[in-house]
């Protein structure tokens, strides 16, 4: 073969490849189309739940594509191709259904959880919405009426335990939990005052607590304290009418100290405490009262009066022991002039008093009827011993009682005794006492028969 036609045949070779080329291009952008075809019908078998493999359609194509065959390649040989091409179609069918499955199973779940999510979301907003409609229900809006009225004492040094216990026991606030919730969250449960309250049942939570740490609705309590009463007396009443503690306010009373401070020229307060009708505030701190009833003595026992006792020669102190002792003399208003005029004319005289009252002061289960034996008990107080002025009064007069000594009845009487009816028989002399006392002796026994 010469060298000019071997190179035309290279030359051939190379023009029929082109040619290849060209149809292969065609070939692949068919097979490619037809791929695509079949895959969607494999998204439509998916659909309808029909399996990929389909023998029936296959044989079809095949028996298509051969009746079409007009060589040079066999029918057998179409066949095998088209085998591969369709081997190839349900490869990608398969693909294709496998990853819309995973794609379709994320889609679930990310639809599960935002149904999950916006569930929540629901039960949160309404579970928020249900909570502050309760809380303001419950803590600051008053729905009902009210149908009674509750006084609450709160005592010194009460836990706040046992405030929210009463408080609920009684009524008054009807969540102890969100009571407390609240209460712990603003500090309220350290800031409690004891006292007197006066609350309606009808009130929210935050009503009353905020009435117990900052009162509006104080309970003032009207006492009235009698003239004449020993300190531990009054102590006695104001424990039982305002709450206070006895023995504190006992102390407060013997305190030298405390007597000093509020310009008292006595060791004690026994006779300052002014007997007269006040209003304290239910639970007040014990030396808030005495202050208070030391005010009134203060206010009463004016410049006019001090001037007064030093005329007289005398010190407030002592103004305020004769008037304890004609106190517990007399029954009468009329007559404590004329008792302390007798007081006085003792006193000048250098006579001892021998006033009862001061005997039961120092009696311990007085005040009782005496016996001669009380007269004889030692005592800087016994003034049937000792002459002069006990050391200090024997109980808390009242104002007329301290007028009737800084004004007394000027007279010449040195004694007196019962008149048997709440008065008394007034005597310049011994003798007149003696007979003025045999004579209420003989009543006595006149009535003590009369009786039987
Ligand atoms: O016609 C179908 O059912 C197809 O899925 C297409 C095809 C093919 O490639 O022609 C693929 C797989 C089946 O087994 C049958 C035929």
């Amino acid at each position: 073969m010469g060298l000019f036609s071997r190179k035309n045949k290279y030359d051939e070779i190379e023009k029929w490849r082109k040619k290849i080329d060209k149809i292969d291009i065609k070939i692949v952008r068919l097979l490619n189309r037809r791929a695509k075809y079949a895959d969607e019908i494999g998204k439509l078998k998916q659909e309808l739940n029909l399996p990929i493999y389909s023998p029936e359609r296959e044989k079809q194509v095949i028996e298509n594509v051969t009746k079409h065959n007009f060589g040079p390649l066999s029918d057998m040989a179409i066949k095998r191709l088209y085998e591969r091409i369709i081997d190839e179609s349900r490869r990608l069918e398969r693909e294709s259904a496998e990853q819309r499955e995973k794609l379709e199973q994320i889609y679930k779940f990310k639809d599960g959880n935002v149904k999950l999510l916006n569930n929540l979301r629901y039960l949160i907003l309404l579970l928020s919405l249900s909570l502050l409609f309760y809380l303001n229900k419950n803590l600051f809006i008053i729905n009902t009426p009210p149908m009674k009225l509750e006084i609450i004492d709160i005592p010194k040094n009460s836990s706040f335990k046992y405030v929210l216990e009463t408080l609920s026991e009684r009524g008054l606030i009807r969540d102890k939990l969100l009571a407390l919730i609240v209460s712990k969250v603003f500090g309220y449960d350290k800031k409690i005052k004891s006292g007197r309250y006066i609350l309606s049942d009808n009130l929210p939570i935050a009503v009353v607590i905020n009435e117990i740490v900052n009162p509006k609705l104080v309970f003032s309590v009207t006492v009235t304290i009698p003239e004449g009463l020993t300190a531990k007396r009054i102590a006695g009443i104001l424990k039982s009418k305002v709450g206070i503690d006895s023995v504190k306010f006992m102390s407060l009373v013997n305190s030298p100290e405390f007597a000093r401070e509020l310009g008292i020229e006595s060791n004690t307060l026994e006779g300052y405490l002014m007997p007269d009708t006040y209003n304290f505030i239910w639970g007040d701190e014990e030396e808030n009262i005495i202050l208070r009833l030391l005010e009134e003595f203060k206010r009463f026992y004016n410049d006019t009066l001090k001037i007064r006792t030093k005329e007289l020669g005398f010190t407030i102190h002592q103004v305020v022991t004769l008037a304890s002792i004609v106190e517990g003399e007399a029954m009468y208003e009329d007559e404590k002039p004329k008792i302390a005029g007798v007081y006085l004319n003792r006193l000048k005289r250098n006579m001892p008093l021998e006033a009862d009252p001061t005997i039961q002061y120092i009696i311990p289960d007085g005040p009782r009827r005496l016996y001669y034996k009380d007269l004889t008990i030692q005592s800087p107080y016994n003034t049937y011993l000792n002459k002069g002025l006990p050391p200090g009064p024997v109980n808390n007069p009242g104002k007329s009682s301290i007028l009737a000594v800084l004004y007394p009845e000027k007279h010449k009487f040195l004694y007196f005794v019962s008149d048997g009816k709440g008065r008394h028989v007034f005597s310049k002399t011994y003798e007149e006492h003696l007979s003025a006392v045999r004579r209420y002796r003989k009543l006595l026994v006149s009535k003590k028969s009369e009786k039987n």
